[in-house]
């Protein structure tokens, strides 16, 4: 037995290891995209069909052997069309991000000073009813989003994001992107999400919102115009009537890297928490509400 694994490790070189490492980096590259996302159902689906497949082959089911062959073909087919969001952000991911882009590191004071200015700011506008799209770049490169808007390199403060976003002025419309802690552009036009179901409440800012966070993994604080609610969105998905701290909560988990501890997660052991020390305050902050209005 030693003999044989012995045998075996002498014919593997160190073209073979590296070889299987990057079979093994890139399967685990796509696990992590397709990871909370619509794909990785289908691809749940596929699994199984592949062993019914396996199975009825083995048992000689002919029949449902061929059906399930022809399924698994259209399935192929079909992928591309019905997943095309995904692959346009799996290709995003790979073309534009941690590969071949230089991250921007913040230290942890020059973090804060930028959450908390992103959350003051929020807030502030919220309560003027000064609508507001902040999207946050982070491993997939916005740059084409970037190139539709106003070039702006200037550091994130509450008073620029206030003055950027301040009603008829030349910069307001649109969405302002935040690279490290710089808002690198202003007026940017993004993708509106053709996700159905969503609340009516939701026009076309809060369409933007979600559709940039479905085509890449930005996270974008939303200000509502017409309430005044501040969301956040992420994944493709909206998180309603958010508080200061819940802002600053889900801004430092996304940064801070707790990404064991998804977003919604968090703010449901928040909602226990406020539940049961009080039953009032938790209808207050009934934060989360899906595309399909589910909550
Ligand atoms: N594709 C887009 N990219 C960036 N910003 C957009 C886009 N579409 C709309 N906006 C912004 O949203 C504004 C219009 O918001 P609208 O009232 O349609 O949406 P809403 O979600 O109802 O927001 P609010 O609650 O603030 O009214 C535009 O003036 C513009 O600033």
């Amino acid at each position: 037995m030693l003999e044989q694994f012995q045998a075996l490790a002498r014919t593997i070189g160190i073209l073979d290891v590296i070889d299987t490492g990057l079979v093994a980096f890139f399967l685990y590259r796509i696990y992590i995209m397709l990871k909370n996302t619509r794909a990785a159902a289908l691809v749940k689906g596929l699994m199984v069909l592949a062993a019914l497949v396996i199975v009825s082959k083995w048992l000689n089911l002919h029949v449902i052997n061929w059906i399930l062959e022809k399924a698994m073909t259209m399935m192929m087919v079909a992928l591309p069309v019905v997943f095309q969001p995904e692959l346009r952000r799996a290709l995003e991911q790979i073309g534009r991000g941690r590969l071949f882009r230089k991250r921007v590191e913040l230290d942890e004071a020059e973090l804060n000073d930028m959450i908390e200015a992103v959350a003051n700011a929020a807030v502030i506008m919220g309560q003027r009813k000064v609508g507001a799209l902040i999207v946050f770049e982070r491993a997939v490169g916005l740059e084409e989003r970037i190139e539709t808007g106003i070039k702006i390199d200037g550091l994130v403060t509450d008073s620029l994001l206030l003055n950027i976003f301040e009603k008829d002025t030349p910069l307001h419309d649109g969405a302002v992107i935040i690279r490290g802690n710089r808002i690198i552009a202003a007026s940017c036009l993004l993708p509106l999400t053709d996700a159905r179901g969503l609340s009516q409440e939701l026009g076309t800012r809060h369409r933007a919102a979600i559709g940039i966070s479905e085509q890449s993994d930005a996270l974008v604080v939303v200000v509502s115009e017409e309430t005044g609610t501040v969301s956040v969105t992420r994944n493709g998905e909206i998180y309603r009537y958010l508080r200061r701290e819940d802002v600053v909560d889900m801004l430092q988990s996304a940064f801070v890297g707790n990404n064991h501890f998804t977003l919604k997660q968090m703010i449901l052991e928040k909602l226990d928490k406020i539940r049961n020390k009080n039953e009032k305050e938790a209808n207050d902050v009934k934060q989360i509400v899906k595309p399909g209005g589910k909550s």
